[in-house]
């Protein structure tokens, strides 16, 4: 039974089990949003603090927070984030072991003077890393400060007070030091609750982000700017009014006026008042003037929000009955969420085997009970038919997209916070939706890329997710017809339940998938990218009134611009990178960094007159197919041609009610999308992605030709796949080709096991980039000295890797350096990372910058 409140353990009591220190004196005011520069080293503080590093760092790494892996941890990593932690916090001397003993600090060599009487505000900041920091509350505060608001406090030696996020309120000063003042409280209420703020520290702590950065991605700046609100100017009869002879001498309109708003017995706005006065602005402003109105100004919610999204795109409502596989995973489910435990379950379902429905049937449980759920998907799947799917089947749900305005996004998130909305859907930042009774949260897509925030913090929603679910003691149910090596690693390791759904709705079969091996010349088409079988098989579901797919993952016209008699490549000047021509507007841009010009007609270097344009992208794809098929009215799908708001939906309506019969693009047509009439799908190049630089190539090239052969064969017709590649043997395009995630499942996790890649291991990855080669390089070398010796003193088992140039070794002028870490323990990762870097320092006039990546999706 899914039961109220009760059921779920209370970890808002709690202190947060992190350790603090007093405000830092050298403070720096140039850090910088997503790096850490040369002097933000924020914590390097007087005495005790650096007097013994190796005592302090130690501590640090054990008294805060443990970081649960995600799965692959002990029970330990997670019981840190779900308990109150006591015995930890605020008690210094403690012996702090976590795994193996690892992590033990012999107590500190001063004794402490403890001040029971002072209240006392543990702070966070932007771009103060480390901390929290404590000051001691005013008693006039006492009262309103509580965790999840802003205060303003003195930070080292800035002259203006700093702007914190409170993250705990507790009586006893323990840092034996005067503790400076809390100035001001900004805020009337807390923005987010108890878990959500330990849900930050969390992320700080395993992200290795300043918490106030992690509040920042998690409240919407628009509630933090209160916007949504506007300041309306009320008018009322001020006292001088009551005295009715100086009613009476006013002129006419003016008296009116004055006497509608006496009348009225409530305040009015100047607009209001015209309209009942039916006067101008004038005769209100003269009586503004003679000190017979008051004026109150108010800060309001703006009430009706438009919406510019339309919510059907002509599906019928729809309530399936469901199929024997679907009852069997909804069983499961329903189970998880009676047993009121943090359990992960991920559905591997086909594609079209009918996940959103089971997400719905779970959903309607959790709603039964009172309770509301969160659905993360990929936000190019934010399509109106998943909207609507949702909003059909709940009274009150709220959509979350990239395309919102502040206003909105405000009113939705208000919505939330005051336990209106059942159902939240929405990309990643959605994890953070603050519900007041979440019982469930669901990933669906969970292997998308775009789980992963690629600034600061660098979180993924499927690990906050899984901390948030864990802290509540709710369900998370991942879903995906490809699941991810971690979570399939976890199903695998039984830190998750594995539920199958092997065959699609209706019994329909999977679709035929056919290779095309491009090495054979015969197969290539001359000066084309599409093949003779590719085309013939177009041509044939064309003539059948069939609709087709098909993908290739680059867009552009042509991917190198060179020169045939010198063989310069036009590069971007700030990346290095080969410049991709767009045939619209005949421009050449970095992909990179957006960086455009005018296509050269000559070669820059030696004015050869006849440059060419190699590579295939979106947009010769395009043409090609237009003079292939002049019949096939045609539609290209990639982030050009779907800038404007709403292109992306017109075009998939097209789609489906048949006005189009081609429909080609990049990734962004492979995913879930649900059209009966699809009959063929080609994969122009499918080793695109397969020889990139990184040990999830084979993983992601898997997905891609999986994801899209399953657009195909979802109705009464059937459907087939053609994949065109250069390695029809290679082992993820063997199993793509028969669907058989299992075996590539198994095959790359024994490839990842030969380095302890994740999911067996974790990785960490450090970018250093600077405007000047070899100081970027000289301090990616110093960084690495620091990393080997806080190995050594940690005793920690992480292989250390670099400094080396990442393949994308300039990036908008500044070049760039990487190293890697890797370990079979993330604590250890951690931790060797936090020493290192907890006193490195740059010095300010190398104008050099690092980020720390966890878990990083990409080694670009
Ligand atoms: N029990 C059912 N009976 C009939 N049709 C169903 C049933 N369940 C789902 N469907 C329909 O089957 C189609 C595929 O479902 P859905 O899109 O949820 O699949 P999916 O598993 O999410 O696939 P993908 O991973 O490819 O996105 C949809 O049109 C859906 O309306
Ligand atoms: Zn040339
Ligand atoms: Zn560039």
């Amino acid at each position: 039974m899914l039961t109220g409140e009760a059921s779920h353990p209370d970890i808002s009591a709690g202190p947060i089990p992190m350790p603090s220190a007093v405000p830092p004196q050298r403070p720096s005011d140039t850090h910088r949003t997503d790096t850490r520069s040369s002097n933000t080293d924020a914590a390097q503080t007087d005495d005790a603090q650096t007097d013994d590093a190796q005592t302090d760092d130690a501590a640090d790494v054990a008294g805060s927070l443990s970081a649960p892996g995600f799965f692959d941890t002990s029970d330990d990593a997670i019981d840190d984030l779900t308990k109150s932690d006591g015995k930890r916090a605020g008690n210094p001397d403690a012996q702090h072991v976590t795994q193996g003993q690892l992590f033990e600090t012999d107590p500190p060599p001063w004794e402490l003077t403890v001040d029971e009487d002072v209240a006392v505000a543990s702070v966070v900041f932007r771009d103060a890393p480390y901390g929290p920091y404590d000051y001691r509350i005013p008693p006039e505060l006492r009262d309103r400060l509580h965790p999840g608001m802003r205060v303003h406090v003195p930070l080292g030696r800035r002259k203006r007070p700093t702007v914190g996020w409170c993250i705990e309120t507790k009586m006893g000063n323990k840092t034996g030091k005067t503790l400076s003042d809390v100035a001001e409280v900004l805020d009337d209420a807390p923005l987010c609750d108890r878990p959500l703020v330990r849900l930050v520290t969390w992320m700080s702590h395993y992200y290795q982000s300043p918490a106030g950065q992690v509040f920042d991605a998690l409240i919407p700046s628009s509630v933090r700017a209160s916007a949504g609100t506007r300041e309306r100017t009320y008018l009322s009869p001020s006292p001088a009014s009551a005295d009715e002879s100086v009613v009476d001498a006013l002129p006419a309109k003016q008296q009116r006026a004055l006497r509608l708003l006496i009348a009225a017995g409530k305040p009015m706005t100047s607009s209001q008042l015209m309209v009942h006065a039916e006067c101008t602005a004038g005769p209100i402003n003269a009586l503004r003037k003679k000190g017979l109105l008051d004026e109150d100004t108010r800060r309001e919610m703006a009430t009706s929000m438009p919406t510019r999204w339309q919510t059907s795109d002509g599906e019928k409502t729809e309530s399936h009955e469901l199929t024997d596989d679907q009852s069997n995973a909804l069983g499961r489910i329903t189970a998880a969420l009676d047993s009121a435990a943090a359990k992960t379950l991920l559905l591997h379902g086909v594609t079209g085997s009918g996940k959103t429905e089971v997400y719905i049937r779970a959903i309607e449980h959790v709603v039964k009970f009172g309770r509301a759920a969160i659905v993360l998907v990929p936000e190019i799947s934010l399509t109106p038919q998943t909207r609507g799917r949702f909003e059909r089947r709940f009274a009150s749900v709220a959509v979350l997209h990239s395309q919102m305005t502040p206003a909105e996004r405000h009113f939705q998130w208000q919505r939330i916070r005051r336990g209106e909305v059942q159902v939240v859907v929405g990309p990643r930042s959605a994890v953070f939706a603050p519900l007041p009774r979440l019982g469930l949260i669901i990933l669906d897509e969970e292997h998308d890329g775009s789980f992963k925030q690629d600034s600061q913090p660098r979180y993924h929603a499927r690990k906050v997710a899984y901390a948030r679910a864990q802290s509540l003691q709710i369900p998370l149910l991942l879903g995906s017809a490809t699941p991810s090596l971690e979570s399939w690693y976890a199903t695998q390791s039984g830190h998750a339940e594995l539920i199958s759904m092997p065959s699609r709705v209706g019994n329909r079969p999977m679709p035929d998938v056919q290779l095309v091996d491009l090495r054979i010349k015969d197969e290539r088409s001359r000066g084309g990218a599409i093949s003779r079988q590719l085309h013939l098989a177009v041509t044939e579901t064309l003539r059948e009134k069939g609709q087709v797919i098909l993908l290739l993952n680059r867009r552009g016209f042509a991917t190198t611009i060179q020169c045939p008699s010198c063989g310069h490549v036009v590069a971007c000047p700030d990346c290095e990178m080969p410049l991709t021509h767009h045939r619209d507007g005949g421009k050449a841009v970095c992909h990179y960094c957006d960086y455009t010009i005018a296509t050269p007609p000559w070669c820059p270097e030696c004015r050869f007159d006849g440059i060419r344009y190699g590579g295939l992208g979106t947009q010769k794809l395009e043409v090609e197919v237009k003079a292939r098929f002049p019949e096939a009215r045609v539609a290209r799908m990639d982030s050009d041609t779907m800038r404007r708001p709403g292109s992306h939906q017109k075009v998939l309506s097209a789609f489906r009610s048949g006005e189009l019969d081609l429909l080609l693009g990049t990734q962004m047509i492979a995913k879930g999308l649900d059209f009966p009439n699809v009959l063929l799908v080609g994969v122009i190049n499918a080793d695109a992605a397969l020889h990139f630089p990184d040990f999830r190539a084979g993983e992601r090239t898997f997905q891609l030709v999986t994801q899209v052969a399953g657009r195909t064969g979802r109705g009464n017709r059937g459907g087939r796949v053609i994949v065109q590649t250069f390695s029809p043997e290679h082992m993820a395009i063997q199993a793509a080709s028969r669907h058989d995630y299992l075996q590539f499942a198994q095959a790359e996790i024994a490839n990842r096991r030969k380095f302890n890649y994740p999911p067996l291991g974790s990785v960490a990855r450090i970018i250093i980039r600077g405007a000047v080669e070899d100081v970027t390089e000289a301090t990616a070398n110093s960084l690495m000295l620091r990393l080997e010796s806080a190995r050594e003193r940690l005793g920690a088992e992480v292989r250390l890797l670099g400094p080396a140039p990442p393949p994308i070794a300039k990036l908008r002028g500044k070049y760039r350096f990487h190293l890697l870490l890797q370990s079979l323990d993330p604590l250890q990762l951690g931790a060797t990372i936090r020493m290192a870097t907890k006193t490195f320092k740059i010095p300010e006039k190398d104008d050099v910058q690092y980020v720390i990546d966890i878990d990083p999706m990409d080694m670009l």
